[in-house]
């Protein structure tokens, strides 16, 4: 977790926008949430809308989101729902802003890689300009995937990363790097109040079935009765992380192995070819985001599978037996 304190800014921030304090606002803090209409982004709005001062307005461009994730909140009093994409500039006033809008699967942010670049970039920028304009806090979320396929193991905030400038995986993991050097520089330049969060790879109930990456692919897979596809050699690691937690580094033919125990143990596991750049290993440094933040994780893979397999069988049409 990087955060503005890191860097003392020399601008005071601009004056947050009137509304705030307008006697018709009815509510006491307005939410944009850019990508709230995909996995982590549709968790976000359900924490954030169980506060009753928040109101909360999602933007999205439904390329990898989908409505149905945020059916229990449309028709809301306090939620807003708008069709945008956010490399257009966006005119609303509100306090806070949570940039999440990006498509966020190897699948889906390679299949149109320039575009990955201008919302990663355009669209940073516009939600700056926004957050400048009205005075908003605004929080980015970036990914582990600065650190591209890191020397230094496990990554803390302050390594540098090892990053292909011109790989097939650039426009995602450069396109971030440059958000991140954004939101700096508007807070140095501007005194916009800032927060990066780095994500890693997160999983849970409501990503994509056919989403592409490793854990939703593993368990569609198994509750299709289909191989799991470990990608060669098998032994790169990521640390996966529940929707709102933290868990352990995993092989990949060790989280196929989990899957295969705890959700179908006649599925089979195959290895096939991997894609360029994969990083070997990954893992977070957590120290920091424990001393500052007082935050560790809580719920354990063998936890977290079961949680998303019923989810999967829901959507799949598949029983448990
Ligand atoms: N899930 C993870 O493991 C992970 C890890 C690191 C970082 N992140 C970051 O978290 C954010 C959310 O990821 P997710 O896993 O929920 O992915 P997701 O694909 O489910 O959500 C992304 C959302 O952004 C929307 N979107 C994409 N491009 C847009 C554009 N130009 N304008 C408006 N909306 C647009 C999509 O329709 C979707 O609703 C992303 O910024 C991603 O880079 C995710
Ligand atoms: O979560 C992160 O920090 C970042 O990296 C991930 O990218 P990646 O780690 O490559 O995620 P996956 O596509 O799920 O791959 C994870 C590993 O599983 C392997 N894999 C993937 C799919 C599969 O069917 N089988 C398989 O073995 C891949 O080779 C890779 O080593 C996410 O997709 C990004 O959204 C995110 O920003």
């Amino acid at each position: 977790m990087a955060s503005n304190e890191d860097k003392q800014s020399t601008k005071s921030p601009p004056a947050p926008s009137p509304l705030r304090t307008a006697k018709f606002c009815q509510s006491n803090m307005r939410i944009l949430v850019t990508g709230g209409a995909g996995f982590i982004g549709s968790h976000l709005v359900d924490r954030l809308m169980q506060n009753e001062k928040n109101e909360v307005i999602v933007v999205d461009n439904y390329f990898t989101g989908s409505k149905d994730n945020l059916r229990r909140w449309i028709g809301h009093p306090r939620f807003e729902l708008i069709r945008h994409d956010v490399t257009q500039p966006l005119l609303v006033e509100v306090d806070q802003i949570y940039h999440l809008a990006c498509p966020a699967s190897p699948i889906f942010y390679k299949h149109n890689a320039v575009k990955t670049i201008k919302t990663n970039v355009m669209g940073t920028l516009n939600m700056l300009g926004l957050a400048k304009r009205v005075g908003a806090r605004i929080l980015l979320t970036s990914t582990s995937e600065v650190y591209g396929d890191p020397l230094i193991h496990p990554q803390p905030e302050t390594y540098w990363g090892n990053v292909n400038p011109i790989g097939v995986r650039s426009c995602y993991d450069e396109g971030k790097r440059v958000a991140e050097t954004l939101m700096f520089d508007y807070h140095r330049q501007h005194g916009i109040e800032i927060r990066v969060a780095r994500i890693f790879n997160t999983y849970g109930p409501r990503m994509n079935i056919d989403d592409g990456r490793v854990v939703s692919n593993f368990i569609a897979q198994a509750l299709r009765n289909e191989p799991l596809t470990v990608q060669a050699p098998g032994t790169q690691t990521r640390s996966f992380c529940y929707v709102a937690d933290m868990v352990w580094e995993f092989t990949m033919v060790e989280l196929a192995e989990t899957v295969k125990e705890l959700i179908n143990p006649d599925v089979k596991i195959v290895t096939v070819e991997n894609t360029p750049d994969d990083p070997r290993q990954r893992k977070p440094d957590i120290t920091k985001a424990k001393e500052l933040l007082g935050w560790e994780p809580k719920i354990k893979l063998r936890e977290g599978l079961p949680l998303m397999e019923e989810d999967f069988r829901q959507r799949l049409g598949v029983p448990k037996n």
